[in-house]
């Protein structure tokens, strides 16, 4: 769909009359989120420096025994700053300060751990199947200028960063991964995380520029909670996401690149699917607008050469694991997405519905374990007559 389609939100309240509003809002979102007061000072710089800016809150139960476990969870969606002609210094400096303005406005609302979306630091450029100029965006996680300045951030906001890079393992003979890097509210590197699953469909030719994550599912425990990131085309995988769940994750964020054409239809259900499934919170951030490139390439597809890869349509939302979801942010604007939620929910949610405990992973690794195998036969049972 093209990109003057704002919001689904917004059609939908624009055209439904208020009472069939609600039940569609009910069928399609799930128990009503409430809004979340923000800062005068948060919405001036948001309405200055032109990005949408929206605060939601999960309802919860209260308990007796525990103390609430209240976040404030921030996800942040952002168009390419300059043009990808631009000397790729300056682009990335345009996008350092573009990030910066908004991880303010994101303290300004008390927000605990930010995510920005996947490779924020570049234009998606794995489409033209160029590697000059774009592997030159890869940096390293322990002193590249991106890391540098999360870490500013982090402990001048006292805030943990998950922020989506492409890096260069230059200990590993400068091999590139789509990575994740966690930094502590306190400044330092709590960790990284890779892409475990890269994509081969459409444009997204990102396999000849990275290699497959080897780090496993890991989960960070922070001050705000213990956090994981399934990046982008990993949320296909509903194993990924699983993984996340029983390393113990209680949010699991979903850093994407994705367009209109291939994916749009998925993107409300995946992440939200996988917050019910998995017991945890999903936050699902997807890149804005129009990357065009210098060279044409083609989608391999018998249609003709063009220049960019389609319209990146944002859309960023949190689901909760009650199955209840924010409204997503635009599908044109930049955006921050603040989320309060209690983490006690998750626990609530296991109790009442035990997934957990009904899971049956062992009798699903004993047959995956099978399905593995070389001579293994498909379970079929066939109608010979
Ligand atoms: N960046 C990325 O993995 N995109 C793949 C397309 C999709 O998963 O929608």
């Amino acid at each position: 769909m093209a990109a003057e389609f704002t919001s689904l939100e917004g059609c939908l309240e624009k055209h439904l009359p208020p009472k069939e509003l609600e039940e569609v809002k009910r069928i399609l979102y799930g128990k009503p989120v409430s809004t979340l007061e923000l800062p005068t000072e948060a919405l001036k710089l948001a309405e200055e420096k032109n990005f949408e800016l929206a605060g939601y809150k999960f309802g919860v139960l209260e308990e007796q025994l525990r103390k609430p476990r209240i976040v404030k969870i921030g996800a942040v969606q952002n168009k390419i700053v300059l043009p990808t002609s631009a000397p790729l210094a300056n682009q990335l400096a345009a996008l350092h300060a573009r990030i910066k303005e908004i991880t303010d406005a994101a303290a300004l609302c008390g927000v605990n751990v930010i995510c920005f979306q996947e490779c924020w630091t570049m234009p998606f450029a794995f489409c033209t199947r160029e590697k000059h100029p774009w592997t030159e965006f890869a940096e390293s996680v322990i002193d590249g200028p991106t890391i540098k300045l999360c870490q500013e951030l982090a402990k001048q906001h006292n805030m943990v960063i998950v922020s989506p890079i492409l890096e260069r393992d230059s200990v590993h003979q400068d091999r590139i991964f789509n990575t994740t890097v966690i930094i502590s509210n306190n400044g330092s590197v709590l960790g990284k995380t890779r892409k475990n699953h890269i994509p081969r469909v459409g444009d997204f030719n990102e396999s000849t520029y990275y290699m497959e994550g080897d780090l496993g599912h890991p989960v960070f425990q922070t001050q705000f909670g213990r956090i994981a990131v399934n990046i982008c085309y990993g949320r296909h995988h509903p194993l990924n996401w699983l993984m996340y769940a029983v390393n113990g994750a209680e949010i699991c964020f979903n850093p994407s690149a994705t367009v209109g054409a291939l994916s749009e239809p998925m993107w409300p259900i995946e992440a939200r699917c996988a917050a019910i499934a998995n017991n945890y919170f999903t936050v699902a951030i997807n890149r804005i607008g129009t990357e065009v490139f210098e060279h044409e390439f083609t989608s391999a597809d018998g249609k003709p050469a063009h220049r960019d890869f389609g319209h990146f349509y944002g859309s960023s939302y949190v689901a909760a694991p009650d199955g209840s979801r924010t409204p997503g942010l635009s599908r044109v604007n930049d955006g921050l997405l603040v989320t309060e939620v209690d983490l006690n929910m998750c626990r609530q949610v296991k109790d009442k519905w035990c997934f957990q405990m009904t899971s049956r992973l062992d009798m699903y690794a004993n047959s995956l374990t099978e399905a593995v195998k070389p001579d293994f036969k498909q379970q079929i049972i066939r109608d010979e007559a």
